[in-house]
């Protein structure tokens, strides 16, 4: 077992930090040790290690509130850290009630530490503590994006931020701990850096919905890429990494669109919809931030980006997932970005699975999420629900997908729970009579002749999204 490191009785006394270089020396199998020498850095930000020294001046806590967050309330980590707080003399939870585990990783803002309370074993965190001291302004403006981020978040496939503790020159994120490292120490185990297509189709489908969930508050993600896809003890993914983000207006609207329906093998039958369309189409941003490989062409040319860039990020990504390299790499970041700001289309690298089924459907998605023109690009218009609607997504239950088992993939190894929705869910029977509960739920909803009944679309969230402006870019 690792050594354990105890972070002081005060919080005034950073003697945790100083452990970190024992810490670092900790060998953590997946995620950190591949990341740092192969991973793509985001564009903007050079590395800086952290600096932690001792010198500390003021202390602040906030815990945010478990009950505000209607999806992990009943989460274990949640009654933990609510039992530490009780015990709290002023109610919140401070670093004193922590104990370090191990170092995971270094980013271009701070290292990340394994964590636990200290009188309970069976929840892990992850600490994230950034020494504001080390960077500069542009960097803390990152920060305090992200922290602003992660607390308005509430979503299976997001961290959830159980603390948000400033000390001294430290701010230090308490969020989930995501065992199974990120995608692209996942891909690298793979042989020829490629995932089977149906692995490829989960990944994807959970990054959809949760990209879905962060248009719909306002927030246009920049940073796509499987470094910062990270994978849940239970399988499913969690995106990190919000430094890049920026936040828009958003109007969410319900349309009505007709949809020719296949019925049958040879009839189809048109239909109208009323869909849920939450996207931040008027979302713009000049700066220019991301990681090359996956930069859209309209980030490279500087004239304004928006929402657009999320989608074109989810067609490299897909594409990388199943060709084991991005679409327009180079031999140098330059000639990467010179192909992707030409007018050459992407071209598909001849792989083993290409006649696998569904390849033909994958090839078309990428195709459509990467047309250079933001305006005629899948997604950029109707949002997630047009992507969603693809062909590769055929046979996705949307609001079921949290439920669903995750792939079995080399390399991974995903706890299955028996009490937990996985294999609930997973049973016939028990699913027969949600959907039946599903079905009757609509049915008196439509039946009372709400306005807002959503018929067959595959939106399932009830968004709370933001209006205000808050422009971090
Ligand atoms: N919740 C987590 N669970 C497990 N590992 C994590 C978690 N969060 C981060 N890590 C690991 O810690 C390392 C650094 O984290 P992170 O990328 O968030 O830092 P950062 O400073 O924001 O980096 P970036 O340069 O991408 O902005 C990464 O290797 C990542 O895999």
């Amino acid at each position: 077992m690792d050594d354990i490191l105890y972070p002081p009785d005060s919080d005034l006394d950073l003697s945790f930090t100083s452990c970190t270089s024992a810490a670092t020396a900790t060998t953590f199998p997946s995620s950190s040790s591949a990341r740092s020498s192969l991973a793509r850095s985001s564009l903007n930000l050079s590395f800086n290690e952290s600096r932690l020294s001792s010198t500390t001046t003021s202390t602040s806590t906030t815990v945010p509130n478990s009950h505000a967050r209607p999806h992990r309330k009943s989460d274990p980590h949640w009654s933990a850290i609510k039992a530490a707080t009780t015990l709290s003399s002023d109610g919140t939870l401070h670093l004193r009630h922590l104990k370090l585990l191990r170092h995971l990783g270094s980013g271009n803002l701070g290292r990340v530490f394994l964590c636990r309370l200290r009188d309970n074993d069976h929840a892990n965190f992850a600490l994230k503590v950034v020494d504001k001291d080390s960077l500069t302004t542009k960097k803390l403006s990152h920060v305090q994006t992200e922290a602003q981020i992660l607390s308005s978040l509430d979503h299976p496939f997001l961290p959830t931020l159980y603390a948000h503790i400033e000390v001294s020159h430290y701010t230090c994120l308490l969020i989930d701990y995501c065992p199974n490292g990120d995608l692209h120490s996942l891909l690298r185990k793979q042989p020829g850096y490629r995932l089977p297509l149906q692995s490829v189709r989960f990944y994807v489908s959970e990054i959809l919905v949760a990209l879905e969930y962060l248009h719909a508050l306002g927030f246009v993600y920049r940073d796509l890429k499987p470094e910062n896809i990270l994978i849940r003890e239970d399988g499913h993914i969690m995106l990190s990494d919000f430094d890049l983000c920026f936040n828009a207006d958003v109007f969410p609207k319900l349309e009505k669109r007709t949809h020719v329906r296949k019925v049958g093998s040879r009839k189809s039958r048109k239909e109208v919809v009323t869909e849920f369309v939450a996207e931040p189409t008027t979302a713009f941003s000049r700066s220019c931030v991301g990681t090359h490989e996956y930069l859209a062409p309209e980030l490279i040319s500087g004239n304004g980006h928006g929402n657009g860039v999320d989608w074109w990020a989810l067609g490299v990504l897909v594409y990388e997932l199943l060709y084991g390299t991005t679409p327009f790499k180079g031999g140098s970041k330059e000639c990467t970005l010179r192909n992707i700001a030409s007018t050459r289309g992407v071209k598909f690298h001849h792989v083993a699975a290409e006649e696998e089924e569904g390849m033909a459907e994958a090839r078309d998605l990428i195709e459509k999420l990467l047309v250079k023109d933001p305006r005629k690009r899948l997604g950029c218009a109707g949002g997630a629900t047009d992507i969603k609607r693809h062909p590769f997504f055929d046979g996705i239950r949307w609001p079921l997908i949290r439920a669903c088992r995750p792939p079995e993939v080399r390399g991974l190894a995903v706890k299955r729970s028996k009490q937990g929705h996985v294999s609930h869910v997973a049973s016939p029977k028990r699913r027969l009579w949600w959907l039946k509960g599903l079905h009757y739920f609509m049915m008196r909803r439509n039946n009372k002749g709400s306005k807002h009944s959503l018929n067959p679309n595959p939106n399932y969230h009830c968004y709370c999204v933001s209006t205000k402006v808050r422009k971090c870019a």
